[in-house]
């Protein structure tokens, strides 16, 4: 299925590194898991999540994706446990997604593609004082990867998806107000975690990746729906929101670790 993704869906972006890492990077995100390589680790906890959906903020379209907001100023909506020294505060969640259901996800499990992927985006509070700041520390951010795929109606996104075209244009805004992110991870607790980085602008080695095991179903017509967001601003010539996934990075010298074996 990589062979598919022979375009890299960024290149309009002028990035100048979207295909490459980052300079010298050793710790690059999206990676393939291959299962039989990942480490099963039995020090690896339970994954706790906390989430207040009073937190919930806004809904944007950033240009690469759409993006749902919280409110980070207290410690209301947090991760711990799992593979983590001590809490992290949800800042946004947004997703990845192709122009087909052939492909979509970042991260590939044995070369398995999902039509979408969904990343949950949390920082430090106890080493760093700001999101802005966390992106630049080591291990200052951690991301949940849940990936989607083709089945059932997903109930819970579907509150999203009403809201989708409110935000179809680049830079545009609409209030979203109490929405429980945890209505879209996984009954599943298994996981993969690794060090690795972001997978946008600026590409930093800053994230602990957590990406769960068993993926979230949703139908055609959720899908279909992030497809008519636009990379571009009103008044623009329409480019459609589809393939802003980053393409595979090397696993160099590191370890998939598994919380299940
Ligand atoms: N795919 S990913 O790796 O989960 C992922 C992330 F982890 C992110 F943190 C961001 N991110 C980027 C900014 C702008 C920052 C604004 C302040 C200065 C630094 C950039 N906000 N959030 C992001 F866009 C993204 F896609
Ligand atoms: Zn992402």
């Amino acid at each position: 299925a990589t062979g598919l993704v022979t375009q890299d869906p960024y290149r309009h972006k002028m990035w100048g590194m979207s295909e490459l890492s980052v300079s010298g990077g050793t710790r690059q995100s999206p990676i393939n898991i291959q299962w039989r390589d990942s480490v099963y680790d039995p020090h690896l906890k339970p994954l706790k999540i906390h989430y207040d959906p009073t937190t919930c903020l806004y809904i944007w379209n950033n240009g690469y994706s759409f993006q749902v907001e919280f409110d980070d100023s207290a410690d209301k909506s947090v991760i711990m446990g799992g593979p983590l020294e001590n809490h992290y505060r949800l800042k946004q969640f947004h997703f990845h997604w192709g122009a087909i259901n052939e492909w979509g996800s970042e991260h590939m499990v044995d070369s398995k593609v999902y039509p979408a992927e969904l990343h949950l985006v949390h920082w430090n509070p106890v080493t760093s004082t700001s999101f802005e700041e966390a992106i630049m520390e080591n291990n200052g951010l951690v991301v949940i990867g849940v990936f989607l795929k083709l089945g059932a109606h997903h109930a819970g996104l579907q509150k999203l998806v009403d809201a989708l075209p409110a935000v179809k244009h680049k830079d545009t805004i609409v209030e979203f107000d109490v929405f429980d992110p945890s209505c879209l991870m996984p009954s599943c607790p298994d996981y993969w975690t690794y060090d690795g980085s972001l997978t946008t602008p600026p590409l930093t080695e800053s994230v602990t990746w957590i990406i769960k095991k068993t993926p979230i179903e949703v139908d055609q017509n959720q899908l279909e729906e992030f497809r008519m967001l636009l990379f571009t601003s009103a008044g623009e010539e329409e480019k459609r929101m589809v393939d802003n996934f980053r393409p595979l990075q090397p696993l160099m010298n590191r370890t998939v670790r598994s919380s299940f074996r």
